[in-house]
């Protein structure tokens, strides 16, 4: 059997770097036919590029000479002199590199930047297999529109977790999808405990290792918020049939509450190389993917209720997506905002979903939902974002 094509749009960041481990461990399963990045990091771009062979590589910024010179030496250090992959560069390269003839397009961009690309991966006929949560929670009736059925394959680890329970029950079996959620680092604190926080505190994330953007989300369960929204599009389940607990191990990922009473539960060490592998390999698993839980260690796996009083994001996130049009784009694109906010010292952490909320009943809404629509609302809702943190003062 021939290798699987791969696409890995974001390949420098958490999933993308992730992604080419699991390529490098199941050569056999999967080769890189290209990938793309911001171009904040233009050597490790180039160092993927000579290690994977990759026949194209995009980057959004960042001069493209520059890379060309550094593939050049990478390609000397890796034994592959005279390497010279297509280089594209500006703001759709990631969208153009998306329509590479491939057989799976990873979506490892951070933020609703990832929409265009999520459009031009379905378009191509590709598999997408989608960490990008944003492009689908933005893009919401758009992006289901453009997918034909089973071509989006989800890599966020509960939204694998579902679809992997989802395998042992028909969907009108399907009583609740329940979301776990570590809580984050902020686990247990009240609202008035959370003001002072830092962003160092808030990227101290007690599972998982990942990027500035999510792991800032699940400090304040923004992240959590948008997930119920990618089930919900995913699963085509109800929002009220979409519940949250908190699981501070993380080792289950989510679960299936069945009608008869039954749940079926995923459960792995906290490693993202397991649902990426399986993203890419569809509906394959991959062998040693991840290291398995260990059972023959004592370990206790505990559930509690999530404080929707210290940490309203997921009920905000709720009312967004029952509003629906153009709602959920506001609330990401807010929040996006407020957490480079956050970042730059510039607000108290529960200014983040303050602002958000803020800002979403501010929103009119819009008639309908198309990329111009939802490209208009965020660029208002980043506008009124903006005005308002000018408000806000530490
Ligand atoms: N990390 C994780 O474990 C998980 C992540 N996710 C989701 O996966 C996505 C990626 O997260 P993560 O890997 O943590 O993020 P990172 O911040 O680690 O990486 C983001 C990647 O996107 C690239 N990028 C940024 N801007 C652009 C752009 N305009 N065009 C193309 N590429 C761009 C960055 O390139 P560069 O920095 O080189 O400029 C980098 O490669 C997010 O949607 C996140 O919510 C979901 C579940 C788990
Ligand atoms: C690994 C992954 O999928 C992240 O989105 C994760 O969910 C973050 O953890 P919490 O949001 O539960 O803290
Ligand atoms: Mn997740």
């Amino acid at each position: 059997m021939q290798p699987r094509r791969i696409v890995i749009l974001g390949s420098t960041g958490s999933i993308g770097t992730q992604a080419i481990d699991v390529v490098d461990g199941a050569p056999h399963r999967f080769e890189v036919v290209a990938l793309s990045a911001g171009g904040g990091n233009l050597e490790l771009l180039a160092r993927q590029a000579a290690h994977t062979g990759a026949s194209a590589v995009g980057i959004a910024s960042g001069d493209p000479r520059e890379l060309a010179r550094l593939i050049d030496e990478a390609a000397a250090a890796a034994g592959r002199s005279g390497y010279r992959p297509d280089i594209i560069s500006g703001p759709d390269a990631s969208t153009r590199i998306a329509g590479t003839p491939a057989d799976v397009v990873l979506n490892g961009i951070t933020g609703s930047i990832g929409l265009a690309p999520t459009l031009a991966a379905l378009e191509s006929g590709a598999t997408l297999a989608l960490a990008n949560k944003e492009s689908l929670i933005v893009g919401g009736a758009l992006v289901k529109a453009a997918a034909a059925a089973g071509q989006i394959v989800p890599v966020d680890s509960e939204h694998s977790a579902i679809a992997q329970c989802l395998r042992s029950g028909s969907a009108a079996e399907v009583d609740k999808l329940v979301l776990t959620a570590s809580g984050g680092p902020f686990r247990g604190r009240t609202r008035e405990e959370l003001h002072a926080v830092t962003p160092q505190e808030a990227l101290a994330h007690p599972t998982w290792d990942m990027g500035l953007m999510v792991t800032t989300n699940s400090a304040t369960l923004v992240n959590k918020g948008l997930e119920v929204i990618e089930a919900h599009l995913l699963f085509d389940i109800p929002l009220d049939r979409i519940d949250v607990v908190v699981h501070p191990q993380s080792v289950v990922h989510s679960m299936v509450q069945f009608v008869d009473g039954s749940t079926i539960a995923q459960a792995s060490p906290p490693d993202m190389r397991l649902p990426i592998a399986l993203g890419l390999g569809w509906p394959d698993r991959v062998a040693k993917a991840a290291a398995p839980c260990d059972w023959t260690r004592a370990a206790t796996w505990t559930f509690e209720p999530l404080d929707a009083a210290a940490f309203p994001a997921v009920g905000l996130a709720k009312d967004a997506a029952k509003q629906g049009s153009t709602f959920p784009a506001v609330f990401n694109a807010t929040n996006e905002e407020a957490v480079t906010a956050f970042h730059a010292g510039r607000i108290r952490f529960t200014d983040i979903v303050d602002t958000v909320d803020a800002v979403l009943s501010e929103h009119p809404g819009s008639s309908g939902l198309t990329v111009e629509s939802v490209l208009e609302a965020e660029s208002w809702a980043r506008a009124r974002a903006h005005e308002r943190l000018a408000l806000s003062s530490l």
